[in-house]
């Protein structure tokens, strides 16, 4: 017996059928379904950084996602309806058209994300909702006790968070209810393949991503992680799952489950465990979001301490260029331009260039960054920036890294700076001198 007559399934970012188990409520709660994804008009208008949310590498990637879930559900009888509209306009619209009485959205760890659904919640109180965590390795009860009080660094929450078991990944739903009649509305589209894609080595979507997943497992390339992890370049230095855990094409108990199972082939080690304690750090991120909310965007961070920096707007665009003095930093972010990716230790250093060379106020880094990556996930670049600016979870407090030492040891014959012509650069940092600047002649 169904409970309710017409659901409505709020993808974000959890663009998968896979490992879903809000889905599966979803299928078995309804009598019929609206599958719903909202490209937000926001994304591509500048925000108040003067930045887009949304580049060009991150956009293709996501409207390949989009159309591969399309796909998978199309097996079903069921398709994904698209909405270029604002999100609230959108999901007003399909609630008063078809009657929906109840809405399943997986927690999502953003504050402005997150104010969407509250919104709708109190616009339609008398609706059915359901929220389940999709895109984590614990379930949220499991976490009750380590995350109160919320751990003041990672460490603190991986030795709490690693006795947990991970739950087993579920299975994908038997089948969908349809549709209703009549769709899809005229504010809707199916995704469409993307025209010509400019090339990537990331290609969206859940199948690309879970068979990326499984061909790095059932490599040898896991036993060297920890070894290889910090490289600036070559794809199969790191794992290279994070655009997929972003937008939820894959799930991190899916990577969990395939990792074990190359533990038990050949064997766990060092480098193994290393991919699970990276993956904590992407948990500990998702938790931290939640918790302070948009104090993660503040420039005094979570610990309300103001930083020493500023805004010169001739050293942000020369930061975004790769036109600074410090040719690893530019190699770093030509590539990020080039290919909407950059390794850890990268972002690691152009982060510290920007607040401790620079002194620019780490949240225009930061939008940059959300602009660029073409794995931008709000919880892991946020923490991250604050992390690196020292007003965020860092027990250490300050993070400055010696470029000139960095480069020694990661780039010391220089391929990686001349690959991406890091030492082009102009002599110049400042070239706006004080003396540019307009002067007030009358007292
Ligand atoms: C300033 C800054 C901004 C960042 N912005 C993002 C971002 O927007 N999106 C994003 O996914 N990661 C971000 N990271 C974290 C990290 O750099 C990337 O996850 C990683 O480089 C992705 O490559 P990979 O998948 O090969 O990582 P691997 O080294 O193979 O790690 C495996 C997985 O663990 C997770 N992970 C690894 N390191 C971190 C970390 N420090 N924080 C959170 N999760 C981590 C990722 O999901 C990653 O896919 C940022 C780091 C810094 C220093």
């Amino acid at each position: 017996m169904h409970q309710h007559r017409v659901g409505l399934v709020w993808f974000e970012n959890d663009l998968r059928i896979d490992d879903h188990p809000l889905l599966c409520r979803a299928a078995a709660q309804c009598q019929q379904l609206i599958l719903l994804y909202c490209v937000n008009p926001k994304w591509f208008k500048p925000n108040r950084y003067g930045l887009r949310s949304m580049g060009p590498a991150r956009q293709q990637f996501l409207e390949q996602s989009l159309h591969q879930l399309d796909t998978q559900l199309a097996t079903y009888g069921q398709r994904l309806i698209v909405s270029d509209q604002p999100p609230l306009e959108t999901v007003a619209r399909i609630i008063a058209q078809y009657g929906i009485d109840a809405i399943y959205r997986s927690e999502n760890s953003g504050f402005y994300e997150r104010q969407y659904l509250s919104i709708v919640r109190q616009r339609y109180p008398f609706l059915h909702y359901a929220e389940t965590e999709t895109q984590t390795l614990f379930d949220a009860q499991q976490l009750t006790n380590a995350l109160a009080p919320f751990p003041a660094s990672f460490s603190k929450f991986r030795k709490l968070a690693e006795p947990i078991t991970i739950p087993s990944c579920c299975a994908r739903p038997s089948q969908l209810p349809p549709p209703p009649k009549q769709f899809p509305p005229s504010y809707c589209h199916y995704p469409k393949p993307v025209a010509e894609p400019q090339p990537s080595q990331f290609h969206g979507g859940c199948a690309a991503g879970i068979d990326h997943v499984k061909g790095y497992f059932n490599s040898t390339q896991a036993q060297h992680y920890k070894q290889t992890r910090n490289a600036l370049d070559e794809f199969v230095h790191s794992t290279k799952f994070s655009p997929w855990l972003a937008l939820g094409c894959v799930s991190p108990r899916q990577v969990m489950s395939l990792l074990n199972q190359h533990e038990q082939t050949f064997g766990a080690n060092d480098s193994t465990y290393w991919i699970y304690f990276e993956l904590l750090w992407r948990e500990y991120f998702q938790h931290y979001a939640r918790h302070y909310d948009a104090l993660l965007f503040s420039a005094e961070g979570i610990n309300k301490q103001r930083p020493r920096t500023s805004f010169y707007a001739a050293r942000f665009k020369k930061w975004c260029q790769g036109n600074t003095p410090y040719p690893i930093v530019n190699a770093c972010m030509k590539q990020l331009n080039a290919t909407g990716y950059m390794s850890n230790r990268g972002r690691q250093l152009v982060a510290s260039c920007f607040v401790h060379e620079l002194q620019l106020d780490w949240r225009y880094g930061a939008a940059y960054f959300e602009q660029q990556l073409i794995d931008y996930d709000v919880a892991a670049n946020w923490g991250n920036w604050q992390y690196l600016a020292g007003v965020g979870a860092d027990p250490r407090g300050q993070r400055w890294f010696d470029l000139t030492k960095q480069t020694a040891i990661y780039d010391p014959q220089h391929k990686f700076i001349k690959k991406w012509q890091g030492d082009v650069f102009d002599n110049e940092l400042d070239n706006v001198d004080i003396v540019d600047w307009p002067i007030d002649t009358q007292p």
